[in-house]
């Protein structure tokens, strides 16, 4: 059965304006647009009634956990999903550190084939750069590839060893795929929960310095300018990156890069006292910092915005800020929180949000969705722009509440969202 999603406001990037549209979906893909001004035949035709609402691409997140298999009691293929989709997002990438880590074709099929039947967004899996993410030996790349992984990534951890990762990014070159790093250097962190900044130094607590993900990155933009692979920049947190990102782009190396909401709208400065809803990886760091990956993303040196979405149980996170998991979950505040503190204040054009969230990851993954245009796939989110909500962690769909936004009062909030022409996730 077609599906009109009728009165819904599109963005019109040429003119910088909402227009009223019609968005007529038919076997799994968008199939027509029409003036607001229209009256489409829609006998014998499903109907959403968008009047006044945001209609959107829906949403593209190449970065999430899902903890399947392994860590179930933090979150699954059904639960990671269904958040998602009430976030808005109709595609996620999953990171390998699972259990057991996703190494082997095995692990790819088993996600692939539960994410089909039982997830309701697209999931599309990486697979690990090293064995069990240790990096001390390659994965099988091509056996990886072949059984659907989309890329390579240690994600959790960073790999520690140059040759190794000048290995794995000829191997990746070859096959034509992507290396995604997770950019960290273990010997300028060794047991430190947060960054090296005024909180650190108020609690008395070692830091995480800015030089443990840049040096990194330093090094990576070198290895993947020797090798001519992809290399993608995982949640870009410091200044000292996004120089250096700046500067790889600009001589042409093929390096992309992201950021999460909280490196965003949060600094050190923001955590409000010993509470691990604040701990992630990288740490918060500092209003600099801040003010410098903004800039990073505005002027197209990081490419999208994706959400690190980390679940772990309260248990876990009760063990206090030194002990308790990095991470926290981010699937059902992303697009609120950036388009209440960027679009509503007048930083951003609702537009570019959009982008960053959708064309603009697509774009870099070589992905057919991330366009509301006819002939696309019908992955389409609805969001109310007008209402103000409170952020309420216990209405999370995920497994897991780790969250520092819990409170908030934002704008924005998803109320339907539609994979391949079928409704997965609607408001009450
Ligand atoms: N971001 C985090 O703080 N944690 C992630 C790991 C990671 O993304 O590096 C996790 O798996 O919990
Ligand atoms: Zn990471
Ligand atoms: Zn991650």
């Amino acid at each position: 059965m077609a599906l009109w999603i009728l009165n819904g406001l599109i963005w019109n990037e040429e003119a910088g304006r909402l227009d009223s549209r019609h968005v007529r979906v038919e076997d799994g893909l968008i199939s027509e647009i029409v003036d607001g001004q229209e009256q489409p035949d829609t006998a014998g035709c499903e109907i959403i009634d968008a009047a006044g609402k945001l209609v959107s691409a829906g949403f593209i997140d190449m970065h999430v956990h899902l903890r399947d298999p392994g860590f179930e009691h933090k979150e699954d293929i059904i639960t990671g999903t269904k958040s998602a989709a009430k976030g808005g997002f109709t595609t996620i990438a999953c990171m390998p550190n699972t259990r057991p880590v996703t190494d082997t074709p095995e692990t790819i099929e088993y996600i692939r084939s539960k994410a089909a039947s039982e997830g309701v967004v697209n999931v599309l899996p990486y697979a690990a750069i090293t064995k069990n993410e240790l990096g001390r030996e390659l994965t099988d790349f091509a056996a990886l590839k072949e059984a659907g992984a989309i890329g390579f990534t240690d994600d959790g951890v960073g790999v520690q060893n140059a040759q190794m990762m000048k290995d794995a990014m000829a191997l990746a070159h070859s096959l034509g795929m992507p290396i995604i790093a997770h950019c960290e250097d273990d010997s300028l962190v060794e047991g430190a929960a947060v960054s090296e900044g005024s909180f650190a130094k108020k609690h008395g607590l070692k830091g995480i310095p800015n030089e443990s993900e840049a040096i990194h990155v330093g090094r990576d933009v070198l290895l993947a300018e020797a090798t001519g692979v992809h290399y993608h920049v995982c949640h870009v947190s410091t200044e000292q990156s996004v120089r250096l990102i700046r500067l790889a782009k600009q001589i042409g190396v093929k390096v992309t890069a992201e950021v999460c909401p909280h490196h965003l709208v949060l600094s050190d400065e923001d955590i409000p006292g010993l509470d691990s809803n604040w701990k992630m990886n990288p740490p918060l760091r500092t209003p600099r910092d801040v003010a410098a990956v903004i800039e990073g993303l505005e002027d197209g040196t990081i490419d999208m915005i994706v959400t690190d979405h980390a679940p772990h149980s309260a248990e876990e996170k009760a063990k206090g800020m030194q002990l308790a998991p990095f991470g926290i979950v981010g699937f059902e505040t992303a697009f609120p929180l950036l388009y209440t503190k960027f679009v509503r204040t007048g930083r951003w054009s609702l537009g570019f949000l959009l982008q960053r969230m959708t064309s603009d990851p697509a774009k870099v993954f070589g992905l057919a969705s991330g366009r509301l245009k006819p002939g696309a796939p019908a992955d389409i989110t609805v969001v109310d722009l007008e209402t103000e909500r409170k952020v309420d962690p216990e209405t999370f769909l995920s497994k897991s509440k780790n969250t520092p936004f819990g409170g908030w009062e934002l704008y924005g909030f998803p109320v339907a969202t539609i994979v391949a022409g079928r409704t997965v996730w609607a408001d009450a």
